[in-house]
């Protein structure tokens, strides 16, 4: 197997890995490295938790030492917790260069960031909202002369999923010099493939690591009716606790309001639990990731925000509330566990909807999950307990402005996209009415088929009524002839 030094990475990143604990290169950055230090773009598609940020990071400080400028090298990532988790590897792995980084995300102060972006620093990671923002609102600095572009999580960066990034990379790709080096990284990078060459054209070197999940990751379902999911889920909760002193757990649901509904139903069974969705405001994201970073609280509760891309090494059970209706968002989700060659467990609560979707993801997989052995009678025990304390805190957060803040947020995105609220309310009642008069047009056209198919069965079933009499008359008549 190769070693750092043999990838061509210079003694002084290499001692600087090594303490670190990076001895030896994954195969993402065994193969990656070599081509990206000889000027090449990249593509490279690995598995979760396999280093792949370490993979762009290195050859990227090495040569930022040959020749540093700023700003010489811009990280695009699509959510804000990733970028600082970045900037973070940048600047542990790149401090005997004494480099400088700038995060430029959303939910932190502008005029602050400008004035960092306008002092050159060498490594700007961004999300690209933010980013567009500064580019359309000021002159203070370039990128005019960038080396290296990097997309982290670039299929995410590329959807067209609840956030859209197309017009924010349509303004930052504009600033952009043609001539630099394009990597894009992520662990599901072959649905956008093609859309990611486009970006990546210098003769791009493409590395795909054969499986999409890690061996080391045992991953589990459990079949289970809506009702009883939430038993199932304190049951696996306080077995965990119970057998486990130093495990963290993150728990992934489907909506922001379910998310806050969990946290504090598992805070009265007094579970150590904390909350992350996009509801929160940013600073207070960061401060409950920060306190389960740091196990002040052992169970994360968490949305797709929390999905991709995040490093927490204590990390040992990730508990799929929903079944994730996109394999990727699976594949994501669980990969927050069996982390840099550790173990882990992923379990998904899966009802009888969801089968077709465990097929979808195994077969995406390539794993066939297995079932995850519950003493079922345990979890009966708990469930008017557990459904009843669900109820209580449903009550209590319809008692907050919750549902409101939502509304408020909502608008606020809206305002952000540079669109009107009320017209873009305006707009969706008509696009509503639109559709349901479809519908109820689809629907009487469907009736009148069924009408008519009606109608001509029962003319069809008379004439041969009347073919039969007919035959049975004439056959009556040859009978009396003969
Ligand atoms: N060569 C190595 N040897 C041991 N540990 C490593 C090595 N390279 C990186 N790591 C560690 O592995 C962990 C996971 O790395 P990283 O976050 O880059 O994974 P990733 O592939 O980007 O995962 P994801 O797809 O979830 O974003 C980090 O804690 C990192 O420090």
């Amino acid at each position: 197997m190769a070693d750092f030094s043999s990838l061509g990475l210079s003694d002084w990143l290499v001692r600087q890995c090594e303490q670190l604990g990076i001895n030896k290169p994954t195969p993402v950055q065994e193969h990656c490295m070599p081509a990206i230090l000889q000027g090449r773009d990249c593509l490279g598609c690995a598995k979760t938790g396999s280093g792949k940020t370490a993979a762009f990071v290195l050859p990227v400080l090495q040569k930022l030492s040959e020749d540093p400028y700023g700003i010489f090298c811009l990280v695009l990532t699509p959510t804000r917790s990733l970028a600082y988790q970045i900037a973070e590897q940048f600047r542990v792995l790149g401090k005997p260069l004494g480099l400088k980084d700038c995060i430029i995300v959303g939910g932190m102060d502008m005029v602050s960031q400008a004035l960092e972006l306008s002092n050159q620093p060498h490594v700007v990671v961004a999300t690209p909202g933010r980013l567009a923002d500064h580019i359309r609102s000021s002159n203070t600095f370039s990128m005019s002369k960038i080396q290296f572009l990097i997309m982290d999580e670039a299929d995410r960066l590329l959807e067209q999923g609840c956030t859209d990034f197309t017009k924010d990379l349509e303004t930052i790709m504009g600033i952009l010099p043609a001539k630099r080096q394009t990597l894009l990284f992520s662990a599901t990078l072959t649905d956008t493939l093609q859309e990611l060459k486009k970006i990546a054209m210098n003769q791009p070197y493409f590395w795909e690591s054969k499986t999409r999940t890690v061996e080391e990751l045992d991953q589990r379902y459990i079949l289970t009716p809506e009702k009883v999911k939430d038993a199932y889920l304190v049951h696996l909760i306080q077995t965990f606790t119970d057998q486990h002193d130093d495990w963290s757990i993150i728990i992934f649901t489907n909506t922001c309001k379910n998310c806050q509904i969990i946290t504090m139903m598992l805070r009265e069974f007094n579970f150590p639990t904390i909350s992350l969705h996009s509801m929160m405001k940013q600073k207070q994201r960061f401060a409950n990731l920060a306190k389960f970073k740091a196990s002040v609280y052992k169970i994360l509760i968490a949305t797709d925000v929390a999905a991709r891309g995040l490093d927490i090494p204590t990390v040992q059970v990730v508990i799929n509330h929903n079944t994730p209706g996109i394999p990727k968002i699976y594949i994501h989700r669980v990969g927050r566990t069996a982390r840099a060659g550790r173990n882990g467990v992923s379990i998904t609560l899966v009802t009888q909807y969801d089968i077709h979707l465990v097929h979808s993801i195994e077969e995406q997989t390539q794993t066939k999950l297995k079932e995850y052995p519950v003493e079922e009678k345990e979890v009966l025990k708990i469930l008017t307990q557990v459904n009843v304390t669900r109820r209580e805190c449903e009550i209590k957060l319809e008692s907050t402005d919750f549902d409101e803040k939502k509304e408020i947020n909502k608008r606020k995105q809206l305002i952000l996209e540079g669109k009107d609220p009320d017209l873009e309310a305006k707009r969706k009642a008509e696009l509503e009415k639109i559709k349901g008069q479809k519908k109820l047009f689809k629907q009487k056209i469907q009736e009148s088929i069924q009408r008519q198919k009606h109608g001509q069965l029962k003319k069809k079933l008379m004439k041969r009524k009347q073919m039969k009499k007919k035959k049975a008359q004439y056959n009556n008549i040859t009978a009396a002839g003969s």
